[in-house]
């Protein structure tokens, strides 16, 4: 018999399990499942061998909440609803959200803070920007700017002649077109790309059908930029362009420029449910999102000011993306504290200590008093929530 416990307490779809070779290694505390996957129905039928479980009958009697009252709620679990409090927006702050389709988390902040001030919403991809507009405008909340940008450049550089914008790999001009690439030609064609400046920090990119073939810095176009046109040439502008086809690039924000900033990092997921570990994930691969969200928490600090609260949190169990990322930010950067987080709901963090194999160095985890500081919802406690890990830190004086 297999049960699932879903963390929203409903079960809209038939769920499919595929069992094979099951078996389970503990690690310092973390799971890691090989053999068990849960996969679409059409995945299904591609597999070779294992067991299906068709999941029929629902554990919870809640219905589906799916396209009840549509535009009107948008359902969040809770650890979200408590990181954006915690992260404590106040109207007329600016405040930025690194990582932040589909919306859930800005949204939050935005009804925070009353929809007064600017919030900055940013993703690396096309079609999430798009859903982060999409649902701004749904909720009709004025105060979020959504950007297509990598955090991991989100800190304008100053460049030698003393202006500011970031390059691309591929020109050198200062903005990368294209859907979900950053890749580019620097070739012109029929269809070419408008540079507008839009305020301080972004650049809107608009698609115009123009014939000037004249050479300019600022007009060229990404393979994925043409594609994307004549797509929408053949069939229509797509379920995700509720503004015209317009998503705005941004070149990145200046160091010290927002009060609050949310890093709700992409991670391993382990927390999410309901999932049986797909196997997906190994050592290496946990340790690449760790590396991978140090280095946008450094960015994070960077765009932070003085005297400005940073937010940290995911959806794992993984203590390497949760406990391991706080002592780097608070043993790299000793102008951070941890702040005391309201509301608490969620329990401690862990304390302890790992070693990374192939480095020199162990990366201790927190002291009891910081693990009281961080929240860590352990999706087998009581409280029936995805796992998840919430970190405040306070920011003192930077210095130089
Ligand atoms: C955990 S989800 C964010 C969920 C969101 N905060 C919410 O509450 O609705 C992580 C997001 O980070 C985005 N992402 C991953 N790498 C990124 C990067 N380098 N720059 C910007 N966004 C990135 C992914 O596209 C994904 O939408």
């Amino acid at each position: 018999m297999l049960s699932l416990v879903n963390g929203d307490k409903t079960l809209s779809y038939r769920i499919y399990f595929v069992l094979a070779d099951v078996h389970y290694e503990e690690r310092k505390g973390l799971y890691i499942g090989q053999g068990i996957t849960a996969m679409s129905r059409s995945g299904i039928f591609r597999v070779l061998h294992g067991v299906a479980v068709e999941m029929t009958e629902r554990v919870y009697r809640l219905p589906s909440f799916n396209d009840v009252l549509e535009g009107e709620i948008f359902l969040q679990n809770l650890p979200s609803v408590v990181a954006a409090n915690v992260l404590d927006p106040q109207q007329g702050e600016r405040i930025l959200d690194m990582c932040a389709a589909p919306g859930g988390k800005t949204t939050a902040i935005a009804i925070l803070m009353r929809d007064k001030g600017e919030i900055v919403a940013l993703d690396r991809s096309h079609n999430k920007v798009m859903d982060i507009l999409k649902l701004a405008a749904e909720m009709d909340l004025n105060c979020i700017k959504a950007y297509k940008l990598d955090a991991l450049k989100s800190v304008r550089k100053i460049n030698e002649a003393g202006n500011v914008g970031i390059t691309d790999n591929c020109t050198g001009a200062t903005v990368t077109l294209g859907e979900d690439s950053d890749n580019c030609t620097g070739s012109s064609t029929k269809v070419n790309a408008e540079f507008t400046k839009a305020g301080e920090d972004s650049s809107t990119t608009s698609v115009v059908q123009t014939d000037d073939q004249k050479p300019d810095a600022k007009r060229y176009v990404s393979k994925a930029l043409l594609r994307k046109n004549l797509r929408q040439m053949r069939n229509g502008p797509g379920r995700n362009n509720c503004s015209g086809g317009r998503v705005e690039n941004s070149k990145g924000f200046l160091p010290n420029s927002f009060d609050r900033v949310l890093l709700d990092a992409p991670c391993s997921a382990l927390g999410l449910r309901p999932r049986l570990f797909a196997g997906e994930e190994t050592l290496e691969s946990l340790r690449n999102h760790a590396k991978y969200q140090r280095k946008m928490f450094d960015q994070a600090v960077k765009l932070v000011r003085p005297g400005g609260v940073i937010v940290y949190s995911t959806c794992t169990i993984n203590p390497g993306e949760n406990e391991a990322l706080v002592r780097y930010a608070l043993d790299t950067y000793k102008f951070l504290s941890l702040g005391s987080q309201h509301p608490k709901v969620g329990g401690p963090g862990i304390v302890g200590s790992y070693k990374l194999s192939n480095q020199t160095y162990n990366e201790e985890w927190l002291t009891e008093q910081e693990a009281e500081l961080v929240q860590r919802f352990d999706p087998s406690s009581s409280l029936d929530t995805i796992g998840f890990f919430i970190a405040k830190f306070d920011v003192g004086q930077k210095g130089d």
